[in-house]
């Protein structure tokens, strides 16, 4: 049942209940209730910004007959409150009278800040508790629930709607906006309890917050349903954070384009996350969640052109990903030349635009650049959910451990630190050869080491590249030397892996064997 097919008459707003923490925007929302002619009752702090506004209100206290107590934690909690927000047009109005109890038609109420107030290293373990609303989240139910009768605003975004409606329809609100009023304010309920419950459950017996919770709970947005999943007999959907991280791809306005897939979105993910971490113009084109080719140049183009020339046979159809504005140069040749998927830039020059809106199938997704990285990442198994921390690791040049005799010269150290970045996205067992900030040949998703390193081969003949003088990276270890001899016949100069094999020895010994520079990082980057 949607919402615009409630049953239901407007209801003209008479007694409105207000009671925020957030003050923003109340002032001028009081007003326009004021000159509706609608009687204002309010809390404390709220009553006192609308007494100093110069509006008539009616403190809550005076309504209930009790005064305010226990430093707050009980203002509102009154069936003389709760009567005026449940009882029900037409049902409870003989109930409501003989008690003497008031309808309240709007509630407008925001929560105590207990997700900013927990997520202050600085408050006390009392100013957090102190923060958990009682009488807020009770109200906001009671208001809910009654949306046959009652309108109920949680948020200083809504108050604008609120004003036009009223202003619009004499005073009143549809049956359509208290409906979506109510889930707004369930979800907000929701949400507030999640926070709660996830911060006390990851207490430990002193107080002190770990990393994973007893209990998870977690909110979603849905941003748009999907023509289907992973495959046209599944469903899907695309669900956003809360709160979504700047700089990822939840952050995406699709400029242009046909409707997003399941796929489109899952490819754009790994193509933007291995973009945005190079400085230099950079071009990342995926496939299947792997990329088949990474360059950075000059500018977009040349790093297009690299990037490109890794396994155009595997681009076609792919997503790209740029780091840099994309001009229409670029735009032009990408077109031109290869079906493409997706396209995404944190910024389009107008003429690429221009050029993209003659292909109205290709999607054009604007990221913006900006700091953040999802701190958790999750897999549902089963009935179950593997949680961890984000692959977000980054290894600098004093970091790594040259292992071998021969130390990496310092245009290959920058191969070595190119190649790298690339494999943290690659399935694995991931093997990237790479030489001048260019991809050479891509190894993805093997079930053994030295395959994945055969296939980087194949892949570079393939694409007529020349593999001797490029750089190796593996995204674990090597097990036996095998791998480093096939590279090593395959003409690669210099390796980079994170070592810990028990048979390190024979790995760095077949090394020295060919003449290879190898370094180890210390850090492993599998990536199922
Ligand atoms: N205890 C109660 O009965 C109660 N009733 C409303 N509140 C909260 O008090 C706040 C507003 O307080 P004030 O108007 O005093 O600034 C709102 O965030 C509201 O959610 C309450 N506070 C906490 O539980």
């Amino acid at each position: 049942m949607t919402s615009d097919r409630l049953p239901g008459p407007n209801v003209a707003i008479r007694r409105a209940l207000l009671s925020v923490s957030d003050k923003t925007g109340l002032v001028e929302l009081a007003h326009a209730l004021d000159k509706h002619g609608v009687e204002l009752l309010s809390t404390g702090g709220t009553a006192q910004a609308l007494r100093d506004a110069g509006l008539p209100v009616r403190d809550v206290a005076e309504v209930t007959g009790f005064p305010e107590m226990m430093d707050g934690r009980v203002k509102t909690l009154h069936p003389l409150v709760h009567g005026g927000l449940l009882g029900r047009a037409g049902i409870d109005d003989a109930v409501m009278a003989q008690h003497g109890i008031g309808a309240i038609d709007l509630l407008v109420l925001n929560l105590y800040p207990f997700e900013q107030v927990s997520a202050n290293p600085a408050s006390s373990f009392e100013d957090i508790i102190e923060n958990i609303d009682i009488g807020g989240p009770a109200m906001l139910r009671s208001a809910a629930k009654n949306f046959a009768r009652v309108a109920v605003a949680t948020d200083p975004a809504q108050y604008a709607g609120l004003v036009d409606e009223l202003a619009a329809n004499d005073g009143a609100l549809s049956a359509k906006t208290r409906f979506s009023l109510s889930v707004a304010a369930f979800n907000r309920v929701a949400q507030y309890d999640a926070a709660i419950s996830n911060h006390l459950s990851a207490l430990d017996d002193a107080h002190a917050q770990q990393l994973f919770p007893a209990q998870s709970n977690s909110n979603f947005v849905k941003v748009m349903d999907l023509r289907y999943g992973e495959n046209p007999h599944q469903h899907g959907a695309f669900y956003r954070d809360l709160w979504p991280v700047p700089g990822t791809l939840a952050t995406f306005t699709q400029l242009q384009g046909k409707e997003l897939s399941f796929n489109n979105l899952a490819d754009a993910d790994a193509a933007w996350e291995c973009v945005r971490q190079f400085e230099q113009p950079a071009c990342v084109i995926v496939k299947h969640a792997n990329p088949c080719g990474v360059a950075q140049g000059a500018a977009c183009g040349d790093a297009y052109e690299l990037a490109y020339a890794t396994d155009p046979t595997s681009a076609f159809g792919g997503i790209i990903a740029f780091n840099t504005t994309l001009d229409a140069a670029t735009a032009k040749v990408i077109l031109d030349r290869q079906f493409v998927e997706v396209l995404i830039a944190p910024d389009f020059d107008d003429a690429a635009l221009a050029y993209c809106a003659k292909k109205t199938n290709v999607r054009v997704l604007k990221i913006p650049h900006g700091e953040g990285k999802n701190n958790f990442d999750v897999k549902r198994v089963g009935s179950g959910l593997l949680m961890q921390t984000s692959d977000i690791r980054e290894v600098s040049r004093d970091e790594l451990k040259v292992v071998t005799k021969r130390a990496p010269t310092p245009a290959e150290l920058d191969d070595l630190l190119f190649a790298w970045r690339i494999a943290k996205y690659v399935k694995s067992n991931a093997i990237v050869y790479a030489r001048d900030q260019r991809s050479i040949g891509i190894g993805a998703g093997q079930m053994s080491r030295v395959v994945s390193a055969k296939i980087a081969a194949l892949k570079a003949e393939e694409a007529g590249l020349t593999v001797p003088g490029s750089v190796m990276a593996s995204d674990a270890f090597f097990p036996f030397r095998d791998g480093i001899d096939a590279a090593a016949a395959a003409g690669i100069k210099a390796v980079i892996q994170p070592g810990g094999s028990m048979r390190d020895a024979e790995v760095i010994a077949a090394a020295d064997e060919h003449g290879l520079a190898m370094v180890f990082t210390g850090i492993r980057h599998f990536r199922h």
